[in-house]
């Protein structure tokens, strides 16, 4: 077997487009959607990140503002920061590029956001709303998964779904939303205490590994036709390796590349973050 692609960037661009007319069409009624970011530091992956988030506004007409912090940033001016997007009506939603430096109180830096303003659906409110199974803005690689498997027509519902990571941004985030009633996926969330991973993933439908492990997912630990997606980002040698062996694409019958795979869908799912926030407050 040789996967098919889940083409993100395909499918991110094609998201663009509709964004674009959509903007358009806030625009003409005097809505003009902000972007906001908050970067602190130059950890050189947040820096690729972030400019790339920047790009994305200019294409499909997005305004944008750019907060860039040092890393020596005390919490109380990565905190005016944010108070001044909060604040800022230009800015209709923005986001804190993660990781932090060791030195911030992340967590208490994402409650300051404005939920209203909460581009990425990392607020404990919104998260708690996503508990709640109730609309909120949501977290957008794991949302970005989710329409990259139906754009693709991979079933959601009754699947047995591994995912390798507990992160906020994405493991845990994930299995939230592929348990609403709307996708019904059965989710099994492994991480670092996992006794025997291999097993938990051998018998997946879809494996959606963010470790951060280059190469962890082997092809003799996927069964034959299931759809894995590619979360993890390390650098070796100058170039991305990410958390599933190439030779996955011989046992899988979908496979994201990476890169070109779940990062075009991150970005595009929060340009729909900001413009549904826009069009919400217009209604
Ligand atoms: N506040 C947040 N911080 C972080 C998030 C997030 O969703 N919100 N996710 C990741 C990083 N991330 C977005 O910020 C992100 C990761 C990857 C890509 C992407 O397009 N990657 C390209 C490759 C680019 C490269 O590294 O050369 C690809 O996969 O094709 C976009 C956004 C952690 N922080």
């Amino acid at each position: 077997m040789s996967a098919q692609k889940l083409d993100g960037k395909a499918t991110a661009a094609k998201i663009k487009a509709d964004l674009t007319g959509r903007v358009a069409a806030l625009r003409a009624r005097g809505v003009t959607p902000g972007l906001g970011t908050v970067l602190v530091g130059d950890d050189p992956g947040s820096q690729i990140y972030v400019a790339g988030k920047h790009r994305d506004c200019a294409e499909v007409g997005i305004s944008s503002i750019r907060k860039d912090l040092p890393a020596s940033a005390t919490q109380a001016e990565v905190e005016a920061a944010i108070d001044e997007l909060n604040a800022d009506p230009a800015c209709t939603g923005y986001i804190v590029q993660l990781p932090l430096p060791g030195h911030l109180d992340a967590m208490a830096l994402l409650e300051r956001i404005d939920p209203a303003k909460d581009a990425d659906g990392l607020h404990p409110v919104n998260l708690g709303r996503l508990v709640h199974m109730v609309d909120a803005p949501l977290p957008c690689t794991p949302r970005g998964i989710v329409v990259l498997l139906q754009e693709y027509g991979v079933p959601l519902k009754g699947a047995d779904v591994v995912v390798i990571g507990r992160g906020i941004t994405v493991g845990r985030s994930l299995g939230l939303l592929l348990t609403r009633r709307s996708e019904n996926a059965t989710v099994t969330l492994c991480h670092t205490g996992t006794q025997d991973l291999a097993a938990h993933v051998r018998r997946a439908d879809i494996v959606v590994a963010a470790a951060g492990v280059p190469h962890l997912v082997t092809p003799d630990m996927v069964k034959p036709g299931a759809a894995v997606l590619d979360v993890g980002v390390s650098r070796v040698d100058g170039k991305i390796a990410g958390d599933v062996a190439p030779e996955v694409a011989e046992v899988a019958a979908f496979l994201t590349p990476n890169p070109g795979g779940v990062g075009p869908m991150t970005r595009a799912m929060l340009l729909t973050n900001v413009v549904e926030a826009a069009e919400h407050a217009a209604a």
